[in-house]
């Protein structure tokens, strides 16, 4: 195929080399989504102790003597198909623990370890590589991405656009204003339509009214940002640059992600044997459930609402259900999920802990999955959930609002139906929709409509990819 153009892609993180929440999932995804567009996509990341030892004999394709106390080079490679660039600084990423703290909680020098990624990603914008790629555009995730665009605006006249994309509102790297020097911003933007932000500066809000174009990851919370419920203080900035911002909903990999690649195989026309995997995660959890097995896939955060599932689950469970949970995050969180599994023993599972394999398992097996969140810019494990016809119940917010059409009695008569939606995220609406999600089961034929709707439903990344394409088009001219 012919190429459209070229794209520098930066974040922090990128499935398959390292993984703290859906933001790798979609950063790592967008290349290949991309490429079938025309556009042609390296993603800078950086070369955290962890991935040393795989950029080992990779080509140096740019390098940085300067970077806030010490050199930086990237390095080019290939990893599961993506064209990789890796930013080695070792006083900045070689160390023990994950990418946003260590031992001791968050990395004190983040604000100048993800500027450091930001300006390298706006260096090679405008200069190019030396292997002669040079991007048309600079596409920036999250805070960590955020002041790239930045200095890409603050610098010399460049042809180069940027966009930054917004996965989630409640991280919006925070630094003090006395580190405007240090960071390389200049003074004279530091007032309140630029880059002061409460008083200090946010790499996030940087990013935001900088960057030549802002989308989230699905329509919903693109106009939820802007008010003061979901923006998290930064609604004002979204909304005066409305006109820039778009949702494009996240895709799923239905390649990686399908009933059919299992080691129970099942599609749509052979959902009966769904029930081997659902027999499996029974075994896996030790669980004997006589109505619909609900999972709960998740970071433990108060994000992903997991504080309203004691009071909504005694009515499920009496009522027949059961739950599966594998997650980690917030101790409380975990400590009240271990409650709930000694005290529903063969009822409730619970696995605190991160594991691809087992959470396959259970979007195979199970009937539900539960996504109360009380804010969700697009949320992954209710598509999970439809591709393999494990109904989502979600709450009505973000992107859970945008993929998930609820089963009232409109939805129902239509054929339409893929699942259940609530509002608000509350114990009250929340447990009516485990009622409604028993009454459902308890109809066979409802049922069986519900899930066929939902394994239908499109969560792949070709209408999304070609929503970017066109953004990309736009900008690049
Ligand atoms: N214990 C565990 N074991 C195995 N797998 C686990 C797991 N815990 C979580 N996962 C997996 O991690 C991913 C989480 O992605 P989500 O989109 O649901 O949320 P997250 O809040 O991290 O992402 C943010 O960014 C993404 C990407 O834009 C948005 O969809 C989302 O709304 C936003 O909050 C899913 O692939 C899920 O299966």
């Amino acid at each position: 195929m012919e190429i459209r153009g070229r794209v520098l892609s930066v974040a922090s993180e990128c499935v398959p080399l390292l993984k703290t929440g859906g933001l790798a999932d979609v950063v790592g995804a967008l290349p290949a989504a991309l490429a079938a567009e025309g556009w042609q996509m390296r993603v800078l990341m950086p070369a955290y102790r962890s991935l040393r030892g795989r950029a080992e004999g990779w080509a140096e394709v740019f390098r940085e003597p300067d970077l806030f106390g010490g050199e930086g080079r990237v390095l080019a490679g290939e990893v599961a198909g993506n064209a990789m660039l890796l930013l080695d600084a070792p006083h900045l990423y070689d160390r023990d623990g994950g990418p946003y703290s260590g031992p001791g909680g968050d990395w004190t020098d983040n604000a100048q370890r993800f500027a450091a990624l930001s300006w390298v990603a706006a260096r090679i914008a405008r200069e190019g590589l030396a292997d002669g790629w040079r991007p048309d555009l600079l596409h920036a995730h999250d805070w960590q991405g955020g002041f790239a665009p930045a200095y890409l605006a603050y610098g010399p006249p460049t042809d180069v656009k940027s966009v930054i994309t917004v996965h989630n509102i409640a991280f919006q790297g925070w630094a003090p204003a006395s580190m405007l020097g240090a960071l390389r911003l200049p003074y004279e933007e530091f007032h309140a339509e630029a880059l002061e932000y409460f008083g200090g500066l946010s790499s996030l809000k940087a990013g935001l009214v900088t960057a030549d174009a802002i989308t989230t990851v699905s329509p919903t919370y693109a106009a939820e940002l802007m008010r003061p419920e979901f923006g998290m203080g930064l609604q004002g900035v979204i909304a005066a640059r409305a006109d820039r911002v778009s949702g494009i909903l996240n895709g799923v990999d239905t390649a990686v992600w399908s009933p059919e690649a299992e080691e129970r195989p099942y599609a749509l026309r052979s959902l009966k044997r769904k029930a081997e995997s659902r027999a499996a995660l029974c075994t896996a959890f030790t669980l004997d459930v006589p109505g619909p097995l609900a999972i709960v896939v998740s970071r433990l955060t108060d994000q992903k609402g997991i504080d309203l599932i004691p009071s909504v689950l005694p009515d499920f469970i009496a009522a027949g259900g059961g739950l599966a949970v594998l997650g980690s995050g917030d101790p409380a969180l975990e400590g009240a999920m271990r409650a709930l599994e000694m005290r529903f023993p063969g009822r409730v599972g619970v696995r605190i802990g991160y594991d691809e394999g087992l959470s396959h398992l259970m979007f195979a097996g199970a009937d539900a999955v539960l996504v109360p969140s009380r804010f969700e810019p697009c949320g992954l494990t209710q598509m999970y959930g439809l591709r393999y016809g494990t109904l989502p119940v979600v709450a009505a917010v973000g992107g859970l609002a945008d993929t998930v059409i609820t089963a009232n009695p409109a939805g129902l008569a239509a054929g339409v139906a893929t699942g259940i939606t609530f509002h608000p995220t509350d114990a009250a609406a929340f447990g009516q929709a485990l009622r409604q999600l028993l009454a459902l089961y308890a109809d066979p034929v409802q049922w069986g409509q519900v899930q066929r709707n939902a394994m239908k439903h499109p969560v792949g990344w070709e209408s999304s990819a070609a929503a970017y394409a066109a953004l990309y088009a736009r900008l690049a001219g």
